[in-house]
């Protein structure tokens, strides 16, 4: 069974077209890199697979079931700048955050809870970050507490938006290299500008323009960027 299967799917809002006959099947554990231009429709095509939009026409299923009944097992890490920081949290009530709507919450965390969020800041390297509010972290400590806050709910499938935009380019590597690790038991979908980079980490890259168009990563070129997002996409060579 594919972790996600999207047949003949298209989209509008109201007259506007915005993704058209698109069809992607996902295998558990891979690592899939969505790219393309501004207004290109990959956070439409996001918000289909976590059930928050439904498809005008075509069929989207999530690990084998609708994408609403799939949501509680899916991680998401929302879009950098669209994390609001300014407000008074440690980072493991940000981590626990990630257990809402896994059960019965009236009355406070369970230890059950308290235990997964140990781990999973752990596995982030953010346990000695716990206690810290999180308007003082950086950038990169920052993705990496919404990374774990994801991954509070136990995720199947981890789903990123463009999570490292405005980071510098060594947090952005030891992001995927974290990202490369948790592949390792999760499906992961990986919302980027920068075709070039997430190609070293990647298995495949949908690039989305409207109607989508996957490669493998070993057929990526300067050409094949070009002809599909006229220099839209950061564009720098990269060989394996
Ligand atoms: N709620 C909405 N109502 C109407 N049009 C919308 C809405 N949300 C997005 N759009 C339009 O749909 C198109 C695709 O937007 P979407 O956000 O999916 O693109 P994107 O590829 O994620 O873009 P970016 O890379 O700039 O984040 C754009 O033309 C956008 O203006």
């Amino acid at each position: 069974m594919n972790a996600i299967e999207i047949r003949d799917l298209s989209f509008a809002y109201g007259e506007i077209p915005v993704l058209e006959h698109v069809s992607l099947a996902i295998p558990p554990r891979e690592f899939l890199g969505i790219v393309g231009p501004n207004a290109g429709g990959k956070s439409t095509l996001l918000k289909i697979i976590l059930g928050l939009l439904s498809p005008t026409r075509g069929s989207v299923k999530v690990l084998g079931t609708t994408p609403q009944k799939a949501r509680t097992r899916l991680g998401y890490v929302p879009q950098y700048p669209a994390f609001a920081r300014d407000f008074p949290v440690t980072v493991e009530q940000v981590v626990l955050m990630g257990r809402l709507g896994k059960g019965r919450i009236i009355g406070g965390y369970s230890r059950a809870d308290r235990e997964i969020a140990r781990r999973v800041m752990k596995e982030t390297e953010i346990s000695n970050l716990a206690q810290r509010r999180i308007e003082q972290l950086s950038g990169g400590q920052l993705q990496r507490a919404l990374v774990a806050r994801a991954l509070a709910c136990e995720p199947e499938i981890l789903i990123l938006d463009e999570p490292t935009a405005n980071i510098d380019m060594r947090v952005e590597n030891e992001l995927f290299d974290l990202l490369k690790l948790l592949n390792q038991r999760l499906t992961i979908l990986v919302v980027s500008h920068d075709i070039a980079f997430i190609s070293g980490y990647v298995h495949r890259v949908a690039c989305l323009n409207r109607t989508l168009v996957c490669h493998r990563t070993e057929d990526i070129d300067g050409q094949v960027i070009q002809q599909l997002y006229d220099d839209e996409v950061r564009m720098v060579a990269h060989h394996h």
